[in-house]
């Protein structure tokens, strides 16, 4: 079946919400069919994209959602791990995501290619690409690279970023102050005023994932707050 792939997602992503339905290696969750449900849920809920990990997923929540279909893919925990090589982008851009999300922080890439590489292969196949960045010195080269949006993403996992619980929204700030691109706030928006907050900052769109889309760590919350 040809992918469905909407000719201009960007517009569409404009104060919005996008929901990143993924779970981790070992999650009960994490199940085909059960990821392109809590997708299925994000569209009926009032979302306007959806950020999912793995060719596989990708392809079968395209199939199922009228949404543009964020891929990335994960693989590994270390370094350089979200949508690592050029190889890996376009598996996601054969599966039919719309754009591709992708690490844009200044550290090597295991197949010894750089961004600009991954950019150029992803809009030879008619795919855009989101840099996952940490600072705002990432989210200019990233832009300069050709990446099409830009996102907060990595601000907390990688060097150069602050180790905090709340969202980087300094980040948002700096980038929108300094990209010409959409900047995208990601990463710990736990509430709906944090994510509102995103775009007073600048942020043209707001992802959320754990908050929406994972009950074991939400469960690990509750419980923990139990626990005297
Ligand atoms: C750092 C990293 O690998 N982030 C991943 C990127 O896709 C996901 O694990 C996050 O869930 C996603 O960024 C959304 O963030 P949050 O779940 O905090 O709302």
């Amino acid at each position: 079946m040809t992918p469905r792939r909407p000719a201009s997602p960007l517009a569409a992503l404009t104060g919005r919400l996008i929901v990143s339905c993924q779970a981790p290696p070992g999650d009960p969750m994490r199940d085909t069919g059960t990821l392109v449900r809590l997708a299925r849920s994000a569209q009926a809920g009032g979302a306007a994209a959806v950020r999912v990990n793995e060719p596989e997923v990708v392809a079968a929540t395209v199939a199922a959602v009228d949404l543009p279909v964020i891929g990335l893919w994960k693989d590994g925990d270390t370094g350089v791990y979200i949508t690592p090589t050029v190889r890996h982008a376009l598996a996601l851009v054969d599966a039919g995501a719309a754009i591709v999300a992708a690490d844009a922080t200044a550290r090597p890439r295991p197949d010894g290619s750089t961004f600009a590489d991954l950019v150029a292969a992803v809009h030879a196949g008619g795919g855009l690409v989101m840099a996952d960045v940490a600072t705002a010195d990432e989210g200019r080269e990233a832009a300069a690279q050709g990446a099409d949006l830009v996102s907060t993403t990595l601000s907390g996992y990688a060097p150069g970023s602050p180790r905090q619980t709340p969202p980087d929204l300094e980040l948002v700030a700096a980038l929108a102050r300094s990209v010409e691109v959409p900047v995208v706030a990601e990463g710990r928006i736990a509430t709906p005023e944090q994510a509102a907050a995103a775009l007073a900052a600048g942020a043209t769109s707001v992802v959320v994932g754990t908050a929406i889309t994972a009950p074991t760590a939400l469960t690990r919350l509750f419980a923990a707050g139990l626990t005297p």
